[in-house]
């Protein structure tokens, strides 16, 4: 199991954000987790990454617990956050060199792994200017490629398509659906055609509580389209 959620619970003073979640992501496997503002979604994957702490719960990336191995959890596991915190005045090639660094990625090893992510995420003709530059299609695909520059088995995305146009839409689809043919992906979307496009699986979290685990061929066998299927779940 590369992600394990269990009876995850996390309360921020007196505001209860995620109550009780349970679920699983396995290699190979892209799964979307859904779910209206403000239901828990980015609460869960700050803490599978290790930038929060649970209240309780116990949360495991491929068999590590984030609470004590964070070190290794951090090792297997890319996260591009909602808002893609990059620094701007940087170049592309440097900022990537950056993060390498910071998992002590170095030298030729270091110089091949930028090359290869670049051409992952289609950064190349873009590759020489500073992220500031950078339209926000763009700046998206250098959040991706610091996710993925310690080739981890767990990429967790917060919302990585929000205010793309079309045509990087689809380009960016493509790049999650080819990573997760190896690797474990759990993103986070509000666009339901995107769940439809590239999801295996779809959990759906309503006030932190999960009100759907299931494939999302058989989701499709209710008839429904994907958005009465949240709607019906969550409008309440
Ligand atoms: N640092 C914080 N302090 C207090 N409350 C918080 C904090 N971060 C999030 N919350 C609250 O926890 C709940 C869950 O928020 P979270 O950001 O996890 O939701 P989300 O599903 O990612 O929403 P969105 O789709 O809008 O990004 C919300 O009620 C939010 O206001």
């Amino acid at each position: 199991m590369s992600l394990k959620i269990q009876n995850l619970v996390k309360i921020y003073g007196t505001q209860s954000a995620v109550n009780n979640i349970s679920f699983e992501a396995n290699q190979g496997e892209i799964v979307g987790f859904l779910g209206p503002n403000g239901a828990g979604k980015s609460t869960t994957m700050k803490i599978a990454t290790c930038y929060l702490t649970a209240t309780s719960g116990k949360v495991e990336v491929c068999g590590y617990d984030v609470q004590q191995d964070a070190m290794e959890v951090r090792r297997n596991i890319g996260y591009l956050p909602e808002h893609n915190p990059l620094y701007l005045e940087m170049y592309v090639k440097e900022f990537l060199e950056f993060v390498g660094g910071l998992y002590q990625i170095k030298g030729q090893r270091l110089q091949n792994r930028i090359a290869e992510v670049i051409d992952l995420v289609g950064l190349t003709l873009e590759q020489k200017k500073k992220i500031g530059q950078l339209s926000k299609g763009y700046r998206q695909r250098v959040g991706l490629a610091q996710a993925l520059i310690h080739d981890p088995k767990v990429l967790i995305l917060d919302e990585p398509t929000t205010g793309l146009d079309p045509n990087q839409l689809a380009e960016i689809r493509g790049v999650i659906r080819n990573i997760g043919r190896e690797k474990t992906v759990v993103f986070s979307t509000h666009i339901m055609q995107e769940v439809e496009a590239i999801c295996d699986r779809v959990v759906i979290i309503n006030h932190g509580k999960i009100v759907n685990d299931s494939s999302l061929s058989v989701l499709k066998t209710s008839g429904k389209t994907m958005e009465e299927v949240f709607r019906n779940l969550t409008n309440h």
